[in-house]
């Protein structure tokens, strides 16, 4: 009998590293009761035991618990099937379903091919985390990614850089600052979270010789949020993530994706965890995405998988103690 229900593992994209690196984390997180939902042809041949179950409650921790899913025919390594991207969307939506009742821990979420899936699916969004915060009823959300040495959100997520001036408003920040602090105290257990604030532009603006945001508002909203969240900044974001400055801080709210993400993918690439934080359910996933280039070589390396599993589980544990 597991102490808390399963998690439920989505397949990701076929033709990717997601069912070897699913298959894989499964002999890496034992004591960790989940189950993928997916094809199971698609998880046989990587050394693990596999068994179909008819119910969550089914899954075990002694073998890789597959919960049938639609997604027809065979993975094609390198290859997405066209075919199998709505069976791909719909997996997420059913384990969204599965943590809302309750029948599932939390959601772990494989890579998907974000262009495979607006091809064959017609997926309207840029990411899961997107995806997830629609299926939450437009819920405000932040994309953290976390390792050991450092957690990071970007305050604009997927959209080119060319409209992240505009999208960078100060309700934006705030959203994105509330939200992660709320989720640095319930799901990283920090009663008093530090949060380093990057600029937007160069040295931060440099007084407004190289921009005028900080100036204009970024300052004055992170001072104004200080006493509440125990956020400081702007920071000039060149400087913000060498060791002895990374120990200044919980969490850096940086300004878009690259900003946020090329450190952490830099400092701990195998180890990294995408979480969203602000949804009514747990959602992890590996920091990487499907790895076309080595999709059947079996030289996936499943330490992000694995600790995107412990970290949900983990949450789910934590989040199972508040009174
Ligand atoms: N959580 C997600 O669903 C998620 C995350 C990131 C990217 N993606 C998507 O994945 C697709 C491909 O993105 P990309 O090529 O920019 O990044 P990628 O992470 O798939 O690959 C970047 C490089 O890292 C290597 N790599 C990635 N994962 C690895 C692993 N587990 N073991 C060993 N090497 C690994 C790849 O071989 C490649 O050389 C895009 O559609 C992107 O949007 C999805
Ligand atoms: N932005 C993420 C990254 O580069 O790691 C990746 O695209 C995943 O995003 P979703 O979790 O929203 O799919």
């Amino acid at each position: 009998m597991n102490e808390r229900p399963p998690l439920a593992v989505t397949c990701g994209e076929p033709a990717g590293v997601g069912p070897e690196i699913v298959a894989k984390a499964r002999a890496l997180t034992a004591g960790v009761p989940f189950f993928v939902l997916g094809n199971p042809d698609h998880f046989a041949g990587f050394g693990v035991e596999t068994r179909v179950i008819a119910a969550p409650e089914e899954a075990t921790p002694d073998a890789l618990c597959i919960l049938p899913h639609d997604v027809p025919g065979p993975a094609r390594p390198g290859r997405p099937d066209p075919a199998q991207a709505p069976g791909i969307v719909s997996s997420i939506a059913r384990a969204v379903e599965l943590a809302s009742s309750g029948a599932a821990s939390g959601v772990v979420t494989a890579p998907i091919h974000k262009k495979a899936l607006k091809d064959g699916a017609a997926f309207p969004h840029p990411g899961h985390t997107e995806y997830l915060a629609a299926l939450a009823g437009g819920a405000n959300v932040v994309m953290m990614l976390a390792c050991d040495a450092l957690r990071v959100v970007p305050a604009t997520i997927h959209i080119a850089l060319s409209d992240v001036p505009a999208a960078l408003t100060p309700d934006a920040l705030e959203t994105a600052l509330r939200v992660t602090h709320a989720g640095l105290v319930r799901d990283f257990g920090l009663a008093r979270p530090r949060i380093a604030v990057a600029g937007l532009n160069p040295h931060a603006g440099e007084g407004g010789t190289m921009g005028q945001q900080e100036v204009d508002w970024i300052t004055g909203l992170v001072a104004r949020l200080a006493p509440e969240l125990g956020c400081f900044g702007p920071l000039p974001a060149d400087t913000m993530f060498h060791e002895a400055a990374r120990a200044r801080y919980d969490a850096a709210v940086c300004m878009y994706h690259d900003q946020a993400l090329i450190p952490i993918k830099t400092i701990d690439f195998a180890g990294g965890v995408n979480v969203t934080l602000g949804l009514p359910f747990i959602r992890t996933s590996p920091d990487h995405g499907t790895a076309f280039d080595i999709a059947g070589t079996g030289r996936a390396d499943p330490t992000s998988m694995q600790a995107a599993i412990r970290m949900a589980w983990d949450m789910a544990g934590r989040r199972g103690r508040e009174v």
